[in-house]
């Protein structure tokens, strides 16, 4: 009966786009040697293409050793002053070419690609070609490729890893590597690591155990640092722990790349984790590190172990995918006519007690005591299933962690269905974190809508086929009323009178980027469950409030670059006043949340070529 909305109606609504923002002047150094030697000299070479950037890299490289590095290349792009000096006449195309005409030859070709997979992998070899062609494209068409490279398909390519499987990138370390770990780092060329994503591929969005597959998870996330929050892409290392897999069907594939065994589990794999961070901290004690796609089982064990040891580490599905939920439901508010401080007053009901669901919860139980609510009555308003039902009176959880016994009803029946827990709560928010698609039915929906005016309804599991819900699906059985956010995009939809559902991607990419952004940029020691706070309440504000009303809860991610400016400017100056910021910003910027988030935004990377010197 909905059909989607065209895109051209649904930026109507959208504010002015992304401003393009250029990085700062300096001078790196890339060659053969390990390591980067920061010059002092600092110039301004006048370009002969204005499109040119201020930045200068001096390089040891010459000839085709300069074209096969992706962040010296230029393809048919490298200026006639680079073509002498790095010894490159004759090995190249004799007509230059600029930027805008690269993109164009490389977006009719990425066009041509007939599958989804297959642009994922055009995209892939284009980052290993080209880095700074490969990020202009990505930031001057977010919303149309971070699908592509993200959520969904993302997914794909990490079940098919093995078999389309073309060139490394990243680390691997695995178990044969034990006491190697703190002598391989140095193999990384890189002395200057800003951000670190590691996972050990025990659950990929809801694919399950992936093993050493898992690797386009860390190598996607990190893309969107740098696309969506001007991350230096040579600064970020993407990590695979290869501790095994329980995935059968790629453990016994002839093709498959990781170690052929079952996985590690207990106190060894801690031993083992432990041996890698002190790795990790040896070489680069700076960097920020995203544990990603770790099991239940263990994502609150390492966050907890590793979260206070003086330097910045949190994980991803729990306190990003917390801080989105949290600024949704704060939106979601604004849209209902409520204050954030009527967010205690919510009733949530939440299908799935992972480590993605109880974050999600626990956030916003924390929400809600910031606006006043004791811990007890926070805790109160909160129905959360697992597979079984409802984490109800009689469960014996007595071997289950602090986080979910938090959240046990001794009120209620254990094992309640979805169905009888909506009657008996009657909430305003249901959330899916169970990676089940299709977990809310239209009997669900309904009942839900029974109860409030617009049911807010976020099924945010990933990939696409393991949203609990569609959009379409939900405005059709709640005749528009709903408020919707997935975890992965889908398009808006025209509910025939005129109007449009909208389908918010309520997906960490709002928030983790410009986390990283401040962590880098202040040199931030530990990450906070503040920050994210702080950064949700700044996401749920970025739209005026006719576009709330309407359903939008915040701007579409192909803002990101300015979203994560926000995000950074938030967790700074929370990062200020707890005295957790070892690079103090000019005085200026350290006096208002404006002159944050323009700071940030100043520091951002920017895909533009500079001037590659010899040296
Ligand atoms: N939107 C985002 O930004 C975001 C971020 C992180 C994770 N996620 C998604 O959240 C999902 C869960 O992640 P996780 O790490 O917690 O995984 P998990 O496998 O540990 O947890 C899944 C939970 O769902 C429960 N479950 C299974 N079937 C159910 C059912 N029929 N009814 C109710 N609950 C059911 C399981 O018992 C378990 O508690 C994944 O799909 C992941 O992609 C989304
Ligand atoms: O990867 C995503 O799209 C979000 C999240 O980190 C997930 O695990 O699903
Ligand atoms: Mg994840």
């Amino acid at each position: 009966m909905f059909r989607s909305a065209s895109k051209a109606f649904a930026q109507v609504l959208e504010s002015p786009r992304l401003t393009a923002l250029r990085s700062t002047a300096g001078v790196t150094s890339r060659g053969p040697h390990i390591g980067n030697k920061s010059s002092s000299i600092s110039r301004h070479i006048s370009s002969e293409e204005d499109e040119r950037s201020d930045e200068i890299v001096q390089t040891k490289h010459r000839r085709l050793s300069v074209i096969h590095d992706p962040s010296l290349n230029r393809g048919s792009g490298f200026s006639v002053d680079e073509r002498e000096r790095l010894l490159l006449r004759g090995l190249v195309p004799p007509r230059r070419q600029g930027l805008d005409q690269q993109i164009e030859r490389v977006m009719k070709t990425y066009e041509r690609q007939r599958s989804d997979l297959d642009k994922f992998q055009f995209l892939s070899l284009l980052m290993d070609r080209n880095t700074v062609l490969f990020y202009r494209i990505l930031v001057d068409n977010f919303e149309k490729l971070a699908p592509i490279v993200y959520t969904p398909v993302v997914g794909e390519a990490c079940q098919k890893f093995h078999a389309i499987y073309r060139r490394t990138r990243g680390m691997y370390f695995s178990l044969d590597d034990r006491q190697h770990f703190r002598t391989m780092v140095f193999n990384w060329p890189e002395d200057d690591v800003d951000v670190i994503v590691v996972t050990d591929g025990s659950r990929v969005l809801a694919l399950g155990d992936l093993g050493c597959n898992s690797m386009n998870i860390p190598i996607g996330k990190l893309s969107l640092y740098v696309s969506g929050a001007g991350l230096t892409p040579t600064k970020t290392l993407p990590i695979v722990l290869d501790v095994g897999t329980d995935n059968e069907h790629l453990r016994d594939h002839p093709l498959y790349l990781g170690l052929p065994r079952r996985r590690l589990r207990g106190d060894e794999y801690i031993e083992v984790l432990d041996e890698w961070i002190g790795a990790i901290r040896l070489r680069w004690p700076n960097a920020l590190i995203q544990f990603e796609d770790f099991s239940s089982d263990v994502a609150e064990v390492l966050l907890e172990r590793y979260r206070y040891n003086d330097a910045p580490v949190f994980n991803d599905d729990i306190q990003s995918t917390g801080c989105i939920a949290v600024a949704s439901v704060l939106a979601s508010l604004r849209a209902r006519g409520l204050n954030a401080r009527d967010i205690a007053r919510e009733v949530i009901v939440c299908a799935g007690a992972g480590s993605a669901g109880l974050g999600v919860c626990d956030a916003i139980a924390k929400a809600m005591e910031a606006e006043g609510a004791s811990a007890n009555d926070a805790r109160a308003k909160f129905f959360i299933l697992d597979e079984n039902g409802l984490l109800g009176r009689e469960r014996d959880m007595s071997n289950d962690s602090a986080a979910r016994q938090k959240f046990q009803r001794k009120d209620l029946p254990d094992g309640m269905s979805l169905i009888e827990v909506i009657r008996a709560a009657k909430p305003t928010v249901l959330l899916g974190l169970s990676g089940v698609g299709g977990l809310f039915t239209e009997e669900i929906v309904k009942e839900m809508d029974k109860h409030v005016d617009r049911p807010v309804v976020f099924p945010m599991s990933n990939p696409s086929s393991a949203s609990e819900c569609t959009p379409e699906q939900v405005f059709s059985w709640t005749k528009g009323n709903a408020i919707y956010a997935s975890g992965s995009p889908f398009e808006n939809v025209e509910l025939g009178d005129g109007r449009i559902g909208y389908s918010n991607q309520a997906n960490n990419v709002y928030s983790f980027p410009g986390l990283g952004l401040a962590v880098t940029v202040l040199r931030i020691s530990c990450v906070t469950d503040d920050m994210f706070l702080a950064a949700a309440r700044r996401i749920a504000q970025l739209l005026p409030d006719e576009d709330v009303k309407k359903g939008l809860l915040f701007p579409r991610v192909g803002r990101l670059r300015e979203i994560s400016a926000e995000v950074g400017g938030a967790v700074g100056m929370v990062a200020l006043e707890h005295g957790l910021v070892r690079k103090m910003p000019p005085t200026e910027v350290t006096q208002s949340l404006d002159g944050m988030v323009a700071y940030m935004r100043k520091n951002m990377w920017e895909p533009k070529y500079g001037h590659i010197v010899a040296e």
